[in-house]
């Protein structure tokens, strides 16, 4: 048995991790940077990137089934070959890859090992089967995988999850989609318009992570439109039959039943942090109640221990730039311990790559407190540009105090929604009221005047209100910490 004593071990060498390692050293630490798994990280292998290529490919199939109303025709059937679909997603997804295993493999080899790590006692790691690691400090920075409902493995390996979407070789032909959040969402909709037979099933009528209802009522007319989309069912039935999954299941709103078959199931139900096998238990470390180390969310400091939590595994935002500020945060901090300090935290963001885009900004609707906040709408149907590009579906809802007009936030789909999204976010990280934004330039025509539609309808509202509903002292302490 072999014994290290790094001053910062960092498990997991994932985007947090291999952020956490590179910051611990940047402040004169050594480091131990521990992987169990395969390198590359999710966000390359199984994550953003395979997914907005495969998405990429859709798009070139939807595109071009959709030229007729400009007068253009394709004559001939669009053609797609599921294996030179899957083949380019994976060959561009190794490249990518490849650039981040470079990376890895430039760290010097003392500072790294291949193993699974679990704690033995408080600061005590077993690596692999060898190996003893007492550092000095921790980070963790397991990351997730997906959370299937048990009762579907009995499928064997007729259930995936997106990891097997991105192992394919060519395209089946019907998937059944559980789970319209953001993965649902972006794999249905992609499988769906590269001609694979899908329904999306949802629970309570949710899509993606929207909280305003007018929104979702858009998002559901709009995805139900394409594809068949059943976002609230109940009681259903899921079983296999030689190689077919056979779902029956009941529509909440209609209460009919219905039967389909379909070659797999892709369980895109949610995620859960990698925590299972760390033997918590032996850490000394105090867990909430779905077993995660309780953490301060802006140091990632778990409790008074030299002990950090970053990236997915801890589940505040588990998007990739927040799993590399969250690593540079808990690498630095644990490098530094015990002068820990607040690390960085960005005005929230995040975008649904599905057509038409997803986004939110600032504080979710389901965040803010009725009276104080006005919306501001813009439906994307009468959009120019929009309607110039045959691209004039969504609905854009923006949110302001009531007390001072700065801008809360927004939840939309719609057009180019990426790019406006960053727009918003800075918007939200400069503490811009309606009223300065809508001092900016506009151009024309573009997607962008449809939120300025969307923000003088904000600031029309804002106008209609008393002296008494601007003071709005109830939601005082909600808007201060909008940002
Ligand atoms: C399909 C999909 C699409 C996505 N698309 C986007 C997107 O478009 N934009 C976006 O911002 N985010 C997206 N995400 C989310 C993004 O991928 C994650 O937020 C990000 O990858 C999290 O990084 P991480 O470092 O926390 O975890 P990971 O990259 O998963 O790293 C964790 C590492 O820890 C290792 N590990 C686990 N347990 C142990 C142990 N006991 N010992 C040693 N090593 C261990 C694992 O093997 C893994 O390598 C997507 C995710 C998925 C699944
Ligand atoms: N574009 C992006 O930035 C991007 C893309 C993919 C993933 N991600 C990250 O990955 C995380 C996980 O994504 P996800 O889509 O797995 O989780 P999610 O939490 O976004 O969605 C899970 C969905 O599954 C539904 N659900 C749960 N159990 C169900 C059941 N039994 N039947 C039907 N529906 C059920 C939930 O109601 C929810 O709508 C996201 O929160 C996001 O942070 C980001």
């Amino acid at each position: 048995m072999k014994t290290l004593t790094p001053d910062v071990a960092v498990i997991g060498a994932g985007t947090a991790g291999l952020a956490a390692y590179r910051a611990a050293k940047a402040a004169g630490a050594s480091a131990l940077l521990i992987e169990g798994g395969a390198h590359g990280t999710t966000c390359a292998r199984v994550g953003c990137m395979p997914s907005k290529l495969l998405i990429a490919a859709a798009e070139a199939a939807h595109s071009a089934r959709h030229t007729a109303p400009f007068g253009v025709h394709v004559d001939g059937a669009v053609r797609i070959d599921g294996r030179e679909v899957m083949d380019r997603v994976k060959r561009e997804r190794d490249r990518f890859v490849g650039f981040v295993v470079k990376g890895v493999l430039n760290i010097p080899t003392e500072d790294r090992i291949e193993a699974f790590a679990k704690f033995t006692a408080p600061m005590e790691l077993l690596v692999g089967e060898d190996t003893i690691v007492k550092p000095g400090r921790i980070v963790i920075a397991t990351g997730s995988a997906p959370a299937v409902p048990p009762p579907w493995r009995a499928l064997g390996d007729r259930l995936i999850v997106n990891d097997d979407v991105f192992a394919w070789d060519d395209l089946p032909e019907r998937v059944a989609v559980f789970g319209p959040g953001v993965i649902g969402l972006e794999l249905g909709q992609a499988l769906h318009r590269l001609g694979v037979k899908v329904r999306l099933f949802g629970m309570g009528g949710k899509v993606g992570p929207l909280s305003d209802e007018a929104v979702i009522r858009s998002a559901i007319g709009i995805f139900g439109a394409e594809f068949p989309f059943s976002p609230d069912i109940k009681g259903s039935d899921i079983r296999r039959e030689g190689d077919e999954v056979v779902v029956t299941w009941t529509e909440a709103a209609t209460g009919e039943t219905h039967t389909e078959r379909f070659d797999y199931l892709l369980a895109a139900t949610g995620r859960r942090p990698n925590l299972g096998k760390l033997g918590l238990e032996h850490s000394g470390l105090e867990l909430d109640k779905q077993g995660v180390p309780v953490f301060d969310p802006a140091t990632l400091q778990c409790g008074t221990h030299p002990v950090f939590i970053a990236g997915d595994v801890n589940n505040i935002v588990p998007l990739l730039h927040e799993a590399a500020d969250e690593g540079k945060t808990a690498g630095h901090n644990a490098a530094v311990f015990p002068d820990v300090v607040a690390g960085l935290r960005r005005a929230p963001i995040s975008v649904v790559f599905s057509e038409p885009q997803i986004a939110m900004v600032g504080k979710r609707r389901g965040e803010l407190e009725d009276g104080c906040y006005v919306t501001g709408e813009v439906d994307f149907a009468d959009q120019g540009r929009s309607r110039v590009m045959l691209k004039n579906a969504g609905l854009m809802h923006v949110y302001a105090d009531v007390r001072d007009g700065r801008f809360l936030g927004a939840e939309w789909l719609g057009p180019r929604a990426e790019n406006i999204a960053h727009l918003l976010a800075w918007a939200v990280q400069q503490r811009l009221t309606v009223a300065q934004m809508l001092d900016m330039p506009f151009y024309h025509p573009v997607v962008e005047e449809g939120l300025r539609t969307a923000l003088r309808d904000a600031a029309a509202h804002l106008a209609k209100l008393g002296a008494a509903e601007r003071e709005c002292l109830s939601c005082e302490d909600k808007a201060s910490d909008a940002n």
